[in-house]
């Protein structure tokens, strides 16, 4: 099938060399002419794993073209919108204005019977306003929300744990059409929830909601854990094998960051308030806010470990991105971590091994080195930001032997503390003695 996807940032990008690969053929629009040049020449624009190869592949074969023309849409019957949708810069509400620019300026490429498939996260509600523009020429509207997690992008969209299709209902032409765009989706047996659309836009913000409140109910743990001595990794463990309430999603630490579980949570809450539904979502407010202290706890454990204060200490910080296998520092708690210690005086000299460049973007004032044995020289604390799997390997012997003073901040609960500790270093965590 003809297949267009406008947007080609993390979401789009995958998804369309994806949808090439599974044997569509597919061009990508996007306003950014810089990411369309990198995209055209086989080059990610940000690291994920896998996507360099599949660009490379389905480039080759002619089955991917990426431009800056939106004309170039004509002649594909379905149309995928994957443009961005942020926080507000002074409102926890969605800022919609990409998505509706795009639904705007695709109308009139479109040809009746075509379908237009919304995958950027929205407010509900938002497909039935804009599916009023897209049906007066003859076409059709799904909202398709996308689960895929950075890192895994590629698997993920080539065999997700669901597809959702938003419909009008009885709108039997656009469920057929979506079910040829992902037949050899849909044939490893992959269930599929046909809904109207706000049912569809609501699954994708419940099942983010629900992932912060399973990741901040365990950090409140933690910080219960602190205050009595326990162990919230054994905790994990131990209401993780509950089959009802599974491990997943239970690693404490610093909480949850990226482009994605802050402000959609935060966008829910607003909408959910517009609609007088805004009680039902009050509990969203604690996830956030315990999200958030966790920040705070680590810069506090910091200045503990360092006799009570930041400012002249010399800090090593491992690991900027928001999670491993990811350059995305948006809301990363790591970053936020680096840059607060650095605002309260600390020498901080910090690294990960792929999210410099993104980090330096946001906060070109950080002191960036290549390696952790670089960051750690002479530091007085070394903290895990971010759990590399680089990181969770460092030999504590070894890397004893750079620094000035032996502590360690673990703050992603994913080093060994009996190693660490039988090494001579001082061990701290997030929740854990
Ligand atoms: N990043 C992720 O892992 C996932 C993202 N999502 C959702 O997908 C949507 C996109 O997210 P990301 O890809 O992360 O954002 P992004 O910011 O990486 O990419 C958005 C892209 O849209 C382009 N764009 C903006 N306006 C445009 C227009 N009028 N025409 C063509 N291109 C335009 C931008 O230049 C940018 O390249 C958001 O709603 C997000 O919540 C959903 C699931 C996973
Ligand atoms: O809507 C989206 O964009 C995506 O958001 C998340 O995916 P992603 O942001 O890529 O990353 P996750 O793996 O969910 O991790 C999010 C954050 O939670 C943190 N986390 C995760 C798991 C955990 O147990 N503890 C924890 O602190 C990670 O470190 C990271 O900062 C969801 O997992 C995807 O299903 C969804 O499609």
């Amino acid at each position: 099938m003809k297949i267009s996807v406008v947007g080609c940032g993390y979401l789009g990008a995958v998804h369309a060399s994806s949808l090439a690969k599974l044997g569509h053929d597919v061009v990508g629009v996007d306003i950014d002419q810089a990411k369309v040049d990198l995209l055209a020449s086989a080059q990610a624009p940000f690291y994920e794993p896998g996507l360099p190869e599949l660009l490379g592949e389905t480039l080759a074969t002619g089955a991917l073209a990426f431009t800056t023309d939106l004309s170039r849409v004509r002649g594909a019957v379905v149309h995928f919108i994957a443009v961005g949708t942020p926080q507000q810069e002074n409102s926890n509400a969605v800022d919609l204005r990409a998505v509706e620019s795009a639904f705007d300026a695709i109308i009139p490429h479109l040809t009746a019977g075509d379908v237009v498939v919304g995958k950027s996260t929205v407010p509900v509600g938002t497909a039935q306003r804009l599916a009023a523009r897209i049906e007066a020429v003859g076409a059709h509207v799904v909202w398709n929300p996308e689960f895929l997690r950075e890192g895994y992008a590629v698997k993920d969209t080539i065999s997700p744990d669901r597809l959702v299709y938003g419909v009008r209902p009885g709108d039997d032409h656009a469920v057929a059409v979506l079910d040829e765009v992902y037949a050899s989706v849909l044939a490893q047996d992959i269930p599929r929830v046909v809904t109207d659309f706000a049912t569809a836009e609501l699954v994708k913000v419940a099942a983010n909601a629900f992932l912060a409140t399973k990741i901040s109910f365990i950090n409140a743990m933690a910080e219960v854990a602190e205050v009595t001595g326990a162990d919230v990794t054994q905790l994990a463990d131990a209401i993780g094998y509950d089959q009802r309430i599974g491990r997943k999603f239970l690693n404490a630490g610093l909480g949850f960051g990226g482009g994605c579980l802050p402000k959609d949570i935060r966008g829910f809450m607003a909408r959910a308030s517009e609609l007088g539904a805004g009680d039902a979502l009050n509990f969203l407010g604690e996830v956030d806010a315990i999200n958030l202290r966790r920040r705070e706890r680590m810069v506090d454990l910091c200045r503990e470990v360092l006799g009570g204060t930041i400012e002249g200490a010399r800090i090593a910080v491992l690991g900027l991105a928001f999670k491993p296998d990811s350059d995305d520092v948006r809301d990363s708690p790591a970053l936020d971590v680096a840059a607060r210690l650095a605002e309260l005086g600390g020498r901080v000299r910090a690294t990960d091994p792929q999210a410099i460049e993104t980090s330096r973007r946001v906060r070109p004032g950080l002191d960036y080195v290549a390696t952790a044995k670089e960051a750690a020289r002479d530091a007085d604390v070394v903290l895990v930001l971010t759990e590399w799997r680089e990181y969770r390997d460092i030999d504590p012997d070894e890397f004893g032997s750079v620094v000035a003073v032996r502590a360690i901040l673990d703050g992603r609960n994913c080093l060994d503390p009996v190693q660490w500790r039988e090494a001579g270093w001082t061990y701290r965590a997030l929740g854990r003695p």
